[in-house]
């Protein structure tokens, strides 16, 4: 039998805002396990928590209490300058309002987490060339940011995630900005790059159907995963 390794052990996580009779417990014992190329889709009510585990995946918040564990890595603990070398060696990050930088061009953009890496100017050229190429996207390549489309952003966003190799994708509401059409789109390209690059993706979406492009879907409710 094929032995399936698990990227993401998340055990016993807890976490909350606020203190004493104001005290928001918004996660409570959460376990989770994630297989490495797995595309989980996370749903649940608005102030469910979707985006505090997010978070607490991308290291961008701390848990109270809970152990993660990423690619071997015990990460609920990092310094800030661990945190931000662990993001860019392992996470791509796709976000609603896709957060590209408007007064850099779409090039510029992708290039944004090999310039944090230090790379060399060529190779990011290389790397540039390459994944627009593979998400058919090179004839965005010197427009400026302000002048393409929602859908056509959130393609580039997928570059800027996808250019430093991450092993994990972290979507929070990527369709949220989007009309039908352009969000299916999107969504085959998440897929496409989870099927062909292994990239395990984790996605929350209020969007049931966006949720079923995922091979398996949880939904957290009262803090905690339900079924
Ligand atoms: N930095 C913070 N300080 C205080 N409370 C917070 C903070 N971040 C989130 N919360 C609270 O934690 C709860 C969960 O928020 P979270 O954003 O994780 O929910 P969500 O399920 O992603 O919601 P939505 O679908 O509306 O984006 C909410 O009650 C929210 O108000």
């Amino acid at each position: 039998m094929i032995s399936v390794e698990k990227i993401i052990k998340i055990k016993n996580l807890y976490k909350s805002y606020g203190k004493g009779s104001v005290k928001n417990e918004v996660l409570k014992d959460i376990d989770l396990n994630i297989n490495e190329g797995e595309f989980v889709s996370i749903m649940g009510k608005s102030g469910s928590g979707k985006s505090t585990l997010l978070n607490i995946i991308a290291t961008i918040e701390k848990p109270d209490k809970g152990q993660i564990e990423i690619d071997g890595n015990n990460i609920e603990k990092l310094s800030l300058k661990k945190a931000n070398d662990f993001r860019r060696k392992y996470l791509g990050f796709i976000f609603q309002d896709f957060k590209l930088i408007e007064s850099m061009n779409v090039k510029e953009n992708i290039a944004v987490p090999l310039l944090l890496k230090n790379e060399k100017p060529n190779t990011i050229n290389q790397k540039i060339d390459n994944i627009l190429k593979k998400l058919n996207i090179e004839y965005l390549k010197d427009k400026n940011s302000y002048e393409i489309s929602g859908g056509e952003k959130q393609r580039v966003a997928c570059a800027r995630a996808l250019i430093g190799n991450p092993k994990i994708i972290l979507a929070d509401e990527p369709t949220g900005a989007l009309d039908s059409n352009s969000a299916e789109n999107l969504m085959n390209l998440i897929k496409d790059i989870n099927k062909k690059f292994n990239t395990t993706v984790l996605l929350v979406t209020h969007d049931k159907n966006v949720a079923e492009y995922g091979d398996r879907i949880i939904t957290i409710k009262d803090g905690e995963i339900e079924g």
